[in-house]
């Protein structure tokens, strides 16, 4: 049975989490890992939503370490679906850090995020296909396309 298409708006998150200082690294700001750890989880809850199963980090490419993060700030993360194949869901995260005094918003994390959805036997599976709406999806999922094809080529060089 077919699956039903989706829009990406329905699966899109935002997530608010306030740094402490048990997040940061030897130099006082935020430690990297802990960021990526909060892309782990948005883009994770994203594909989720959008494919209704379980679902793994197949990879995490093109992070970008813009500007760093204070602890103090809080880490605003948007997360939305580019581009959906036959069991693989491209995630991009955008993350900003929000000083809490002055309301000033940083751009600071780019990602992209391969989530893959497992069926009950812990193997790949169908996920919905992503419904393109506007041409702002069409050339997202366009590109993410691009980005896929240039996994699989990375991949088959390892
Ligand atoms: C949210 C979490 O923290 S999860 C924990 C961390 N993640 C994990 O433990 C995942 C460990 N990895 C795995 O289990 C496997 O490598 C899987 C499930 C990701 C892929 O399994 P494979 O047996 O390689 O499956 P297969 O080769 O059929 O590929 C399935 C899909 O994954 C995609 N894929 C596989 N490896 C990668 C990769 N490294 N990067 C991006 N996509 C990938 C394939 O392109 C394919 O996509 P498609 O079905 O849309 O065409």
């Amino acid at each position: 049975m077919s699956l039903k298409p989706k829009s990406a708006d329905e699966s899109k998150a935002e997530m608010t989490v306030r740094m402490f200082p048990s997040d940061a690294n030897p130099a006082g700001n935020v430690f990297g890992g802990e960021i990526l750890r909060q892309i782990d989880l948005i883009a994770g809850l994203v594909a989720q939503r959008h494919c209704k199963r379980n679902a793994v980090t197949a990879s995490i490419d093109r992070v970008n370490f813009l500007k760093p993060v204070m602890v103090g700030n809080a880490l605003i993360l948007n997360a939305r679906l580019n581009y959906v194949s036959r069991s693989s869901m491209e995630i991009e995260i955008h993350v900003e850090a929000e000083n809490l005094f002055t309301g000033v918003k940083t751009l600071t994390n780019t990602a992209y995020v391969t989530s893959v959805a497992l069926d009950e036997n812990g193997r790949p599976t169908d996920v919905p296909p992503l419904l393109l709406v506007t041409d702002d999806e069409k050339k997202r999922f366009a590109e993410g396309e691009q980005r896929m094809l240039q996994r699989k080529r990375e991949r088959k060089q390892h």
